[in-house]
């Protein structure tokens, strides 16, 4: 576990501490509405993590950022993000989930309710290049942000992003909760599955109230620019070409694209049917929950139909590279059974690819300095 540690430490950050620190900390952490909870939320100046702190703010909960702004795509992205989180208010905390001193510090400062935890190495295709992240940060990391909630008291409730990679191979669609999840196709999808036999442990050992969303390919407005969707943007407006991948015989890939409003909806509502934690200071006294959830959109789209889409919307022709997909991690498609989430706490998707698509291509073109012709201003 150290060594994990140590290999990371170029990612450690030390600029924390102090009584202004604390002060920022404990005034973010403030609850502005009854009944409102405090929430350490990792990852936030992340594409799921900074729309997730804002809409939990702006209901009037308490929330406080952690995030280590590292480079895997343009960490410019994440401090624009983070102007937005600060100009509501929200304070971000940067340190690495393997700085357990930093953990246990924000701790002692905010006795916070809950842990929305969706820090991770992100990415399926990126593990063929850099393994060791994904073992840095969704094992290593999830372990020491664990072992500082058990030792909490009280102890938070936990909520953390597993994802739809863990169904793998498997070709039963739609996939439910109950399906195996034991051929994953990536490092990646072999760290999230981890994630959650090592979040059981801390439910069985330790009393944690745990949480797992499986995510669905989410796409939306400040999004990730290692995403097909966003990727592919750029180079059309470039006019540079894009590849598509094909399984075997010349067969489409299709996801069940998510739109990031619909899972910050799931993501709060599994906050707040999370139950509580049942021990304290590493003991426990009681059995707490331990729940899985898909949150997807139950509307798969291949991916020429994704790129169909983008063209009306940028109004520019995509020119369309197709290869066979090569063993780099991928599945050949994806479909959520959404079921348990609706009923536990009403989980209802409710944009269809076309319409977030919009809403992203808009983002898109503002943000980079685009006319509306699609002209970049200079
Ligand atoms: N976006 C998707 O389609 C999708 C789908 C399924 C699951 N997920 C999961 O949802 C979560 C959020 O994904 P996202 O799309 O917002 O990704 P993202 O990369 O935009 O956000 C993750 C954030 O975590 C931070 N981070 C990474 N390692 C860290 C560490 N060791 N310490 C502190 N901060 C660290 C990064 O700097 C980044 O800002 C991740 O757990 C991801 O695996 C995402
Ligand atoms: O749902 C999930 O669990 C996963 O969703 C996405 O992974 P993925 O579905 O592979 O998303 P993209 O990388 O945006 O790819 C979408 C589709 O486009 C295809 N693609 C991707 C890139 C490319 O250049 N060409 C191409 O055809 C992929 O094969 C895939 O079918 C996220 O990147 C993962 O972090 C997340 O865990």
């Amino acid at each position: 576990f150290q060594s994990f540690v140590d290999s990371g430490s170029r990612y450690l950050t030390a600029s924390w501490g102090g009584i202004q620190w604390e002060k920022q900390v404990r005034t973010s952490a403030q609850i502005h509405r009854s009944g409102g909870i405090s929430v350490l939320v990792t990852g936030a100046t992340g594409f799921v993590g900074s729309h997730v702190s804002l809409a939990l703010r702006k209901r009037g909960d308490g929330v406080v950022g952690l995030d280590n702004f590292n480079n895997y795509y343009d960490p410019s992205l994440k401090r624009a993000r983070m102007s937005l989180l600060s100009s509501r208010g929200i304070f971000v905390v940067e340190g690495d989930l393997n700085d357990g001193k930093l953990l246990s510090k924000l701790f002692d400062v905010v006795a916070f309710t809950h842990v929305m935890h969706l820090a991770a190495q992100a990415g399926v295709r990126y593990a063929l290049e850099n393994p060791q992240s994904y073992v840095h940060s969704n094992i290593a990391g999830l372990v020491n942000l664990l072992e500082t909630c058990k030792a909490a008291n009280p102890q938070p409730a936990v909520v953390w992003a597993s994802s739809s990679s863990v169904y793998g191979l498997n070709e039963k669609v739609p996939f439910s909760e109950s399906d195996r999840t034991d051929q994953p196709a990536s490092l990646y999808a072999a760290t999230k599955k981890a994630g959650e036999e090592i979040t059981h442990t801390y439910n069985h050992i330790y009393g944690l109230a745990i949480t797992g969303l499986r995510f669905f390919t989410v796409y939306g407005p400040w999004g990730r620019p290692d995403m097909a969707y966003f990727s592919f943007t750029r180079n059309i407006l470039q006019g540079k070409p894009i590849t598509i991948y094909r399984g075997k015989n010349r067969v489409d890939l299709a996801r069940d694209f998510t739109f990031i409003d619909d899972i910050v909806k799931g993501c709060l509502g599994s906050l707040d049917s999370s139950g509580k934690s049942t021990g304290s200071g590493g003991k426990k006294r009681g059995s707490a929950p331990y729940r899985i959830f898909n949150l997807g959109n139950t509307s798969p789209v291949t991916v020429p139909i994704l790129v169909d889409i983008l063209e009306k919307h940028l109004k520019v022709k995509a020119k369309r590279n197709f290869v066979e997909m090569p063993g780099n991690g991928d599945v050949p498609f994806t479909h959520a059974n959404i079921s348990s989430a609706r009923r536990e706490f009403g989980y209802k998707p409710t944009t269809d690819l076309e319409t977030g698509l919009k809403k992203f291509v808009r983002w898109y073109l503002s943000y980079y300095g685009y006319n509306t012709k699609a002209k970049l201003v200079q």
